[in-house]
């Protein structure tokens, strides 16, 4: 198994010839992430010489490709935030999906065209990432409350389960069954709640997601935003898998995402882990529209105090010293929790609960946001 130093180590064998020293050297790698022998980071590069970084990044691509344990290495560019400059550098990886049973095959560097604006698939007009630093925080649960929420307050929305590590949404949003292809090629999703639903886990199944390799995960994420007939959507929640990695890039490589909801619980932990996750977001040019503090507060059924198990107010701190929105707490409660899992989330289930309610808050802030307009 190769580790973060040996990666480093590499990566410090290589010039970065504009600034005469190398790219360790000169904090150039962010968000390494090693995972099952897959390695990806982001090169941060000066906005004007992006194009001049492309031997750079297919020369610290190819050096960590070469260390023993690698199976696949993806390294994409991104430019400090200039006015009016490319958000990021898309390297032309994988442009056809393979389908769900392709086999793996090993990444390659190739020249990176002239940088471009990603696009959303056809007929939806914002896409909004649900995102965590750490699993079991309740993204996902977030993320179909938060969908349901929406589509009650009239607006057309989608739910691409891009949680490719633990697709829930079907259960949550009580959907199953593979989704029916026509031609072979257009892929038609499910609708439930008023949330029309493409899921991973409807492809292939909760389990056998699990042992999928990098390369087809990012293939089968493409497939879902170019080829499932969204219809017009006035948004497009993505519920990503827990840390920062591929799939996020991946996602922001090919959809022009307007912007990324952070869930965290308040413990330190979790929240130290949110910080990463807001960190490559930023890194990757996706602006975040706010932390949700998940499992905040816990009303005892019988004696009725308020109890705070994980902690409270640790997201609201917090999102006030990383300077980005705070969009709401959301209690820890049995409720969410077996409609959630029933398939019929408490949006749904009990609209004028108090649960429900704060997840209604939440999305009238986003509502409220300039992401959703
Ligand atoms: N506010 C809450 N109150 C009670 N239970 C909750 C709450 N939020 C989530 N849960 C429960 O916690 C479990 C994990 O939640 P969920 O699957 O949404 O987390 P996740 O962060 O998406 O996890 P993973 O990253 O592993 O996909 C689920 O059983 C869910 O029903």
């Amino acid at each position: 198994m190769v580790d973060e130093a040996a990666v480093r180590a590499a990566l410090a064998q290589i010039l970065d010839p504009g600034r005469g020293t190398d790219i360790i050297t000169a904090d150039q790698v962010k968000a390494l992430t090693i995972r099952d022998g897959q390695v990806s980071f982001i090169l941060e590069v000066d906005a004007a010489r992006g194009a001049a970084m492309e031997p750079v990044r297919a020369a610290a691509e190819r050096a960590v490709a070469a260390l023993p344990g690698v199976e696949r290495v993806s390294a994409i560019m991104t430019a400090h935030a200039v006015a009016g400059a490319p958000r990021t550098m898309p390297h032309a990886e994988s442009p056809a999906p393979p389908r769900p049973h392709a086999h793996s095959h090993a990444h390659t560097a190739a020249a990176p065209a002239a940088p471009q604006k990603p696009q959303n698939p056809a007929g939806v007009k914002t896409v909004i990432a649900v995102a965590s630093g750490k699993g079991g925080v309740g993204k996902s649960t977030v993320a179909a409350n938060l969908a349901v929420a929406l589509a009650a307050r009239g607006k057309k929305v989608g739910m691409l389960d891009a949680d490719v590590y633990g697709p829930s949404q079907p259960r949550m949003l009580g959907v199953s069954g593979r989704p029916s292809s026509p031609d072979g090629r257009i892929i038609l999703p499910h609708r439930n709640h008023g949330v029309t639903l493409m899921s991973l886990g409807l492809m292939v199944g909760e389990d056998e997601a699990l042992v999928w390799r990098g390369p087809m995960l990012m293939g089968a994420l493409q497939q879902m935003l170019s080829q499932v007939q969204w219809g017009r959507l006035d948004v497009l929640v993505v519920d990503l898998p827990p840390g920062t990695g591929d799939v996020q890039m991946t996602l922001c490589q090919n959809a022009d995402v307007a912007g990324a909801v952070v869930v965290s619980t308040p413990q330190d932990i979790a929240l130290i882990d949110a910080r990463k996750g807001i960190d490559m977001f930023r890194k990757m040019g996706t602006p975040i529209l706010g932390l949700i503090e998940n499992m905040s507060a816990f009303v005892c059924d019988g004696c009725g105090k308020v109890h705070h198990p994980f902690g409270h107010g640790g997201a609201k701190a917090e999102a006030e010293k990383l300077g980005v929105p705070f969009l709401g707490e959301i209690p820890l409660d049995l409720d969410i929790r077996v409609a959630g899992d029933g398939g019929a989330p408490i949006v749904v289930l009990k609209p004028e609960s108090p649960q429900a309610e704060a997840f209604f808050a939440v999305a009238d802030a986003l509502i409220a946001s300039d992401a959703l307009r």
